[in-house]
This record gives structure tokens, sequence and C-alpha cells, in this order.
């Protein structure tokens, strides 16, 4: 770990898309840190530039300005193989529609990012039977994507996520195809895998119940970071949580600029 114990940080970084009239200004100057073992969310209406910033942290987009640190290191200069390991080892994606390949079973799926780095996969067993368990997906893991439902899914999708033990989980959405049960049960497995195994987690949600499972959550409006809620622990329930995220999101659907 770095000195300054910071896991991600993100400094003033501005995405432009097109130009001219057709200049959007995405992000307006993003500056936030993450420290190890949290589980932070992010949270805005829709263009509030939300996948943009997870998009440049996962290097899929340049950021038009600004840096972006992973445990030290500018990743924004990363080219080539080093590029290619940031993305398969430090990373791991969690997508609202799962992505996962059709003609590889549940096990292969997760096993992929391993598979892809040359890993051996005997050693990795352990692993794959902590995060079933976790996940219960013990039962299912020799089914194709097609023969499961969308809360298997996207639980198959987490232990790939996490397979690899990644750095930092990038999650976009996760609840967003999922139904209120299946999108609890999610929830509730990820946070438990981010308080036992102190993973890193950074999540975009529209969803107050998935964001009341965070430890902090960031609302972005309009390309710039305005407002942060922290849950304070010990002492505050989710349910306390969940009320103070929803009085937030309804000031800011109503317009308000007293939310600070
Ligand atoms: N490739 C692109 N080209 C041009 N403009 C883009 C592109 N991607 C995003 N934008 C614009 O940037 C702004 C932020 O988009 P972004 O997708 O990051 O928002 P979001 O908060 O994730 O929205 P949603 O919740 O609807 O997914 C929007 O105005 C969007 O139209």
């Amino acid at each position: 770990m770095n000195a300054s114990n910071k896991l991600l940080e993100v400094k003033e970084v501005r995405k432009v898309f097109g130009e001219g009239q057709n200049e959007t200004m995405a992000l307006k100057g993003v500056t936030f840190d993450v420290l190890p073992g949290e589980f932070l969310g992010i949270m805005g209406a829709s263009g509030s530039g939300k996948t943009t910033l997870l998009n440049v942290i996962a290097t899929m987009m340049k950021p038009t300005s600004g840096k972006i640190f992973l445990d030290g290191q500018n990743i924004s200069s990363f080219k080539g193989s080093q590029l290619a390991a940031y993305r398969g080892d430090q990373i791991g994606y969690l997508f609202q529609q799962f992505e996962l390949i059709d003609n590889l079973t549940a096990k292969e799926n997760i096993m992929l990012p391993l598979a892809i780095h040359g890993i051996n996969l005997k050693e990795q067993e352990q692993a794959l039977l902590q995060l079933s368990k976790l996940f219960g997906i013990e039962e299912l893991l020799n089914k194709f994507p097609s023969q499961l439902s969308g809360g298997q899914k996207q639980r198959v999708a987490a232990a790939r996520a996490l397979i690899s033990n990644p750095c930092i989980v990038l999650a976009d959405e996760p609840t967003g195809a999922l139904d209120t049960k299946n999108a609890k049960i999610l929830m509730e497995k990820l946070s438990e895998h981010n308080q036992q195994q102190e993973s890193t987690i950074l999540m975009v949600t529209h969803d107050a119940n998935a964001a009341s499972y965070c430890s902090r959550i960031l609302f972005i409006q309009d390309g710039i970071i305005f407002h942060e809620l922290r849950r304070n622990v010990p002492g505050e329930s989710q349910e306390a949580f969940y009320a103070r995220i929803v009085m937030v999101m309804a000031q800011l659907a109503g317009g308000s600029s007293n939310v600070l």
C-alpha cells in the first residue's frame, strides 16, 4: 500500500465529449479518494456523469484532463502489458446486464478472469468454493447462463468480479436488472464480502436501497460532486442511513440547493 493509505485517488478529472456546438462536459473536475475496504456509492440523476466516471476509472476511456492513481500508480500513464494487467488483475467488474458468456458454464464464467491471465485454476478451487458458498450458487456451477434466473446470473457475475481478489470492484448499477428480493440478496452478499474480506467496492446506483449498504455515498450532479453522505458507524442503522439518502434524493429532485 502506498504511504497515503488511499487506494484510489481521482484528481480534478474532466471529460469532454464532442466539440463546438456538440460539446458535452460530462465530468467537470471530479476529485475524491477511496480508502481500502470502503464500500463507496456514487449516486446522481440520469446524465449526471456516473458511468463516464466509472469508465475513466476502468480505463475504458481517457479523461480529457486530471489524474487517477490506484495504489499510488498513475493509471492514465499505463500502456501495453501494464494496462492489460491493471484491467485484468486489479479491477473486478460487475455490470447491470451481467455480461456472462452464454456458451460457458457458471463455473467457467467465474474462472475466466483467472484463465485469461494464465493462473493455475486448480489452485483457485478454494476461492471458487468460498465465493460460491457466499453467493449461494454451489448448485449452479455447471449450468449455462440460459439456465439461470436474473438474480442467479448476477450472483455468478459477482463471484467472477471477486475471484481474482482485485484491488477494487467497479459495479455499474448491479441491481438495475433485478427484482427487489434478488437486489437485496446481492447487496447483502456484497456487503458481507466487503466487511469480512475488506474488499473495496465502488458502485454506481440509482437505487437508494442498494446505496444504503454503502459506507459512504458521493452525489454527482452535472459532472461535479456536490454532496457526500457517510454512514455513521457504529450506531446508525441501515434504515436510518436509507432515510438520509432518500432525503438527499428528494431535495435533489426538487432542485434544492440547500442539501449541503
Ligand atoms: N460517448 C459519448 N458521446 C457524447 N456524449 C456522451 C457520451 N457518453 C456520455 N455522454 C454524455 O455525458 C453526460 C454524462 O453521461 P453518463 O452516461 O456518464 O451519465 P450517467 O449519470 O451515467 O447517466 P445514466 O444514469 O442515465 O446512465 C450525458 O450528458 C451524456 O449524454
